[in-house]
């Protein structure tokens, strides 16, 4: 007998021509289920998907669109044991880059090497973040995008290059493990997963099923150490240098004392004055290449 797939699309995300034709051949290379798709409409989505998954008992869910897409989903699957299969269709795909699924072929390998993890889950001032969370230097960037009709990896590279001239410096307290610090950073990341949908590995330390997550503090202030950063993200290995410090924990409070711009997955949120990060207690079946 079929067992029972729900395919959300996001017909909005990301931008790739051939969208119909990849979405048609998920459900070709998924053997052995029967689909349903359902697509996204852009308009209390959470609601809907919250009542489909009340109707009836699926075996998969299979998510096609970008880290906002499959964050809703997400959200509304906390405590169920249903597996859910990321499919990358955004523009950035943070989340997917940080489970080794490049594009639906790797979705389709994962799902057929039946591989899945128990992923955490973080909660950002009440708001899911599966992926990561900054604040700084790289949320500007996010925001520069949202507000830029500009993409791209050039256009990437040339913001990153004006906001590295452009030397906007930061400060946060924290409290974390019973500490309480104060840190000066040019950026300061939250992160469950280990690399941006860019492909460089900010936080080499990360693990998604570990049960806790890393802050990591990042504080390059000449040329010497930008340059040196680049090199640590080739490298994938951040360790040694003196402007950059890492903490794990499973819980944080953040104080954002000079206003620095902030997103979760992606979504820019601006204003955050104070923001409480910890991990839930539910984790969700993820199928992951790693
Ligand atoms: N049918 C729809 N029409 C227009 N917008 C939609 C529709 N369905 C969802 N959306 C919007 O799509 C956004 C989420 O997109 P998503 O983050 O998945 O893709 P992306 O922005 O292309 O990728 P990424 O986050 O990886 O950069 C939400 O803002 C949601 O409101």
């Amino acid at each position: 007998m079929l067992k029972q797939a729900l395919l959300i699309v996001n017909p909005a995300s990301g931008n790739h021509d051939n969208k119909s034709e990849l979405i048609d051949s998920i459900t070709k290379n998924t053997t052995g289920y029967k689909v349903t798709q359902w697509n996204t409409t852009g308009k209390d989505d959470d609601q809907k998907i919250n009542k489909l998954l009340d109707k009836e008992d699926f075996d998969l869910i299979m998510v096609a669109g970008g880290d906002g897409t499959i964050s809703l989903v997400a959200s509304q699957m906390l405590g169920l044991n249903t597996p859910l299969l990321p499919i990358p269709l955004g523009s950035a795909n943070g989340l997917c880059a940080c489970l080794g699924i490049q594009n639906l072929e790797d979705s389709i390998t994962a799902l057929n090497a039946k591989k899945t993890i128990q992923m955490d889950i973080l909660r950002v001032n009440g708001e899911i973040c599966l992926h990561l969370c900054d604040f700084g230097f790289n949320a500007a960037l996010v925001k520069k995008f949202e507000e830029n009709e500009e993409r791209g990896m050039i256009s990437y590279f040339k913001s990153s290059l004006t906001q590295i001239f452009e030397n906007n410096k930061f400060s946060f307290n924290l409290e974390l493990n019973g500490e309480s610090l104060n840190q000066n950073a040019k950026m300061l990341v939250i992160a469950n997963g280990d690399r941006f949908g860019t492909g460089v590995k900010i936080n080499p330390l990360g693990k998604m099923d570990d049960g806790k997550f890393e802050v990591v503090v990042l504080n390059p202030d000449s040329i010497k150490d930008w340059t040196a950063l680049i090199l640590a993200f080739i490298k994938e290995d951040l360790s040694g240098l003196d402007f950059v410090e890492v903490f794990q924990t499973n819980r944080v409070h953040i104080t954002n004392l000079k206003d620095a711009v902030c997103h979760v997955d992606g979504e820019v949120i601006d204003d955050q004055k104070t923001v409480l990060i910890e991990l839930i207690d539910k984790s969700i079946n993820f199928f992951s290449n790693v």
